[in-house]
């Protein structure tokens, strides 16, 4: 129902409405040039109400711009509706916003900074409880100066949320948060949207969307290339599961990645199927396509031609591989993939 098409792909009204929720943030044509640089080119983004909505990019792609348009901390061309309103007049009661940087003042301890941001707004949450949610509890007193960088991310997040908003707009919420805290603000998010909050999640960190969002938009150049639930775009965009081989010494030649091809050309497993590939990494090889169950049949075909391995790991594909290809960064085999029947072409799928 999601449109993924790399091509052609936007954060659609169709995708909120059919996914049962009025918008709550609709972008349509938003463009944003910094002289030159164009920033955001032409961007339509929809998100309805109670999504959590991922935005990823590299660096550079326009993810910030796009939050700062929609929030209002910066003009650019194009319609934006943010609960209804314009950014500029939208009541900012219902709006959170932890932006990418920000630099409260350094001589508050994280409560009176919480309690000073609760301060700017007609309705506050008590204090103590959002604290609470960003696991700030203990760290309370402590200078914003001379807490951890994670620390003050926590109570950056905590500024955000003070206000009980409608709609949260979260740029890296998890920049050097330790794991621990980065779980704890997975479950805050999760806890937020499951109360009807809508989240506008943008991250680096793609097991962190990937979790948590009901649908990602990726940005590149400024431009949506696709958009749709995360199963759906690795559905389309993930590519195969692999068999990572981790092989004893150093990588394998042509010679031994030929040989491996030659003996699981001639395995009949249901669990290999046509168009398995092996492409050569860093400390083995991998063998593309392969599903649990034909496991046993490679490990098979590695003996019968004599490769000794160190470790298997096997893995689906995720969100990751989806921004890795269509973003054009993904792994590169020094000397090309095998696929079966066409070995000269070689590298990536
Ligand atoms: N204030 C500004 N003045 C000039 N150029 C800017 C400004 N802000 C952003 N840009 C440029 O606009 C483009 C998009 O930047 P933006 O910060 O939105 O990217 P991003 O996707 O958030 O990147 P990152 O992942 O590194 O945070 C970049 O080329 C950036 O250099």
């Amino acid at each position: 129902m999601n449109e993924t098409t790399a091509a052609s792909a936007s954060a659609s009204a169709t995708d909120a409405a059919e996914a049962g929720d009025a918008p709550v943030v609709v972008g349509e044509g938003v463009r944003k040039s910094y002289g030159d640089v164009v920033a955001l080119d032409d961007v339509d983004v929809t998100v309805g109400e109670g999504e959590v909505f991922g935005l990823i990019g590299p660096n550079g792609a326009g993810k910030t711009t796009l939050v700062r348009a929609l929030t209002g901390t910066t003009d650019a061309e194009g319609t934006i509706r943010v609960l209804g309103s314009s950014p500029s007049t939208v009541d900012p009661q219902r709006i959170g916003l932890l932006p990418q940087s920000f630099d409260p003042p350094e001589r508050l301890t994280a409560r009176e900074l919480v309690d000073y941001y609760g301060g700017l707004y007609e309705d506050a949450r008590e204090v103590e409880a959002v604290l609470d949610d960003v696991g700030m509890a203990d760290d309370a007193d402590v200078w914003y100066e001379t807490l951890s960088g994670g620390q003050k991310r926590r109570t950056c997040v905590a500024t955000g949320i003070v206000n009980d908003p409608d709609l949260l707009f979260l740029d890296e919420p998890t920049t050097g948060i330790d794991p621990a805290g980065r779980r704890s603000i997975h479950r805050l998010v999760e806890r937020l949207a499951a109360d009807g909050t809508t989240v506008f999640l943008t991250s680096h960190a793609m097991d962190e969307v990937e979790r948590l969002a009901d649908r990602v938009a990726l940005l590149r150049d400024g431009g949506v290339v696709a958009v749709g639930a995360p199963a759906d775009l690795i559905a389309e965009h993930g590519g195969d599961p692999r068999l990572e081989v981790s092989l004893d010494g150093s990588g394998p030649d042509d010679a031994d990645l030929e040989a491996v091809r030659n003996a699981l050309d001639g395995v009949e497993a249901e669990a290999i199927p046509d168009g398995l590939a092996i492409e050569p990494t860093p400390d083995g090889l991998r063998v593309l396509g392969v599903r649990p169950e034909g496991i046993g049949a490679v490990v098979d075909a590695l003996g019968a031609v004599g490769v000794e391995f160190e470790s298997l790991t096997w893995a689906e594909p995720s969100l990751e591989d989806v921004y890795l290809r269509l973003t054009g960064e993904e792994y590169s085999p020094r000397s090309g993939g095998i696929a079966p029947g066409n070995p000269e072409e070689g590298g990536s799928r």
